[in-house]
């Protein structure tokens, strides 16, 4: 894709920036893959197998003939958690870890499709293809998850409701049943207390590396060697895996335990459908991948008489190297290029356990100077002197608008204003603050806050006019928008009045 996009810009920072520097921290949560939310590593639990039982239940609902249900988050209402068909307390876990992970660009759904992403490719699974866009449901959905004790003609049906063949059900199973197992809490029926202190919540698992994505599951069916308690578990009724795994004379599970690749593979793709079974209307994205060259936390500020521009760039696939010379260059309004000295190295980061790493510069105001008026239209890079400029496109940026260190704020009781230059010329039908909140079932909006032209103009300078806003609540964090030919733009950045100086 090409940047600037805000929805993929920010789903694509959630998917590739995984440790290290700028890291979205998802990847550290399950560091090691034996790591789980309530109790630390080695429990017998895993915050990696909630992840993708999470993923899975939540998409379990899909009903391919009236396009309900799939991937839309519904599993985090309580009244879906509680069903008999959603036991254990995987759910919640998965809902608190990914809270963080959630705002106006990356939905509540897209979170748990990631989390599943990051837990597969993270514990020693292929990279999943991902696209985001998912929507969050306003309520639950109809129930539709699988049950150990129900016959293998239901499972045929409810897999087929959901999108998927008899041969891919087999599949879907054996790849989602390589990591944890059966909880004693859960279900008492099937696992039995098994007086084990490693163990804190009696889990038997499906096979026996169940924290890593690997096809043991099969070999160890076909060895006979399994001890999956849903396989050659004590009641028959309730080995819902073997009676899966055998439904096509064991020919799939076969393929799967002779060749790691075709298991490998088809995971990968069966995986993929999973997450993006969302409900009808829902439009996702493109699959993301990483852009070779991203700018990130791009921000202007109006300051006084000069124009400040900071931000960083990431450079992906790329390893640490003093060498290297990443430069700026930024064209203006009146067509001159102007091109910055070396930026400063900032530091690392990486993703897909480790397989990408990448290196973040960065650039800010005391190494560029601006002259407002003539602004700022697009930025590139040189790198060892090699031209980034997205094939000629550059990197466009908005300085139409931006916050202005007038803003200020009054002590007791606490308001404040703030202030946004707007660039004379440029016609801004609308300007407005955004408020980051949610709605009354979770979900991620923004409330904007119009802004009133000023009466008579308040020049910031020759080339800026200041619009201002009086507000009362110190914690509330404003992004900045605006309408400018009938398209939205947003600030990256975000403000509270108390970062500013008493007016
Ligand atoms: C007929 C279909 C299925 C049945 C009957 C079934 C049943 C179960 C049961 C009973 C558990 C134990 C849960 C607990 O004790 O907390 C479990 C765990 C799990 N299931 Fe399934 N499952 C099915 C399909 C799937 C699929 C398609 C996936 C993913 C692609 C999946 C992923 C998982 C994972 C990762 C766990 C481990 C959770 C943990 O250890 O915390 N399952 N499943």
């Amino acid at each position: 894709y090409t940047w600037p996009s805000p929805q993929l810009d920010a789903l694509e920072t959630v998917r590739f920036n995984q440790e290290g520097f700028n890291a979205g921290g998802l990847a550290a949560l399950i560091q090691p893959c034996t790591a789980y939310i309530f109790g630390g590593p080695n429990t017998g639990r895993s915050d990696a197998a909630d992840w993708i039982r999470t993923a899975y239940h939540d998409m379990a609902t899909y009903n391919k003939s009236d396009g309900t249900g799939g991937m839309d988050a519904s599993i985090r209402f309580i009244e879906e958690q509680e069903r008999p068909e959603n036991a254990g307390n995987g759910f919640d876990n998965t809902v608190i870890a990914m809270n963080s992970q959630i705002n106006r660009y990356v939905s509540i759904a897209d979170s748990l499709a990631l989390a599943a992403i990051v837990a597969i490719e993270n514990c020693g699974g292929p990279e999943i293809a991902f696209r985001g866009g998912r929507s969050d449901a306003g309520e639950p959905n109809a129930p539709g998850v699988p049950l150990p004790e129900q016959s293998l003609e239901t499972h045929i049906a409810a897999f087929a409701r959901q999108g998927f063949t008899p041969t891919e059900m087999i599949g879907l199973v054996a790849c989602g049943h390589t990591f944890g197992g059966v909880q004693h809490d859960a279900f008492p029926d099937i696992v039995g207390e098994l007086d084990d202190p490693t163990s804190i919540d009696d889990v038997a698992h499906f096979d026996s590396t169940f924290v890593t994505f690997d096809n043991a599951i099969a070999t160890e069916y076909i060895s006979g060697t399994t001890r999956s308690p849903l396989i050659v578990g004590a009641n028959d009724t309730t080995n819902s895996d073997k009676q899966i795994f055998s439904s096509d004379g064991n020919t799939t599970i076969l393929s799967f335990a002779t060749s790691a690749e075709v298991y490998t593979s088809t995971c990968a793709d069966l995986f993929a459908r999973m997450l993006d079974t969302v409900p009808a209307g829902v439009e996702l994205t493109e699959v993301i991948t990483p852009l070779p060259i991203k700018p990130s936390s791009v921000e202007f500020v109006m300051n006084q008489d000069t124009m400040e521009l900071s931000g960083q760039v990431r450079l992906w696939n790329t390893t640490e190297d003093p060498s290297l010379i990443v430069q700026l260059q930024w064209s203006d309004h009146l067509g001159e290029t102007h091109t910055t000295g070396p930026l400063g190295f900032l530091g690392t980061s990486s993703s897909t356990g480790g397989k990408y790493s990448a290196v973040w510069y960065t650039f800010n105001s005391s190494s560029i100077h601006l002259d407002p008026a003539a602004g700022v239209r697009s930025l590139s890079f040189l790198i060892n002197g090699v031209l980034e400029d997205q094939n000629g496109l550059g990197f466009a940026v908005q300085d139409a608008f931006m916050i202005s260190s007038t803003s200020c704020q009054i002590e007791n009781p606490p308001s404040g204003r703030i202030d946004v230059a707007v660039r004379n010329g440029v016609n801004v039908t609308r300007l407005y603050l955004e408020e980051m909140t949610t709605d009354n079932v979770g979900r991620p909006i923004v409330v904007e806050l119009d802004i009133t032209p000023p009466a008579s103009p308040v020049a910031a300078n020759p080339a800026y006019t200041v619009w201002s806003m009086n507000l009362t609540d110190p914690n509330a964090l404003y992004g900045i928008g605006a309408q400018i030919g009938g398209v939205n733009y947003s600030t990256t950045d975000q403000h509270r009045f108390v970062e500013f100086e008493v007016c």
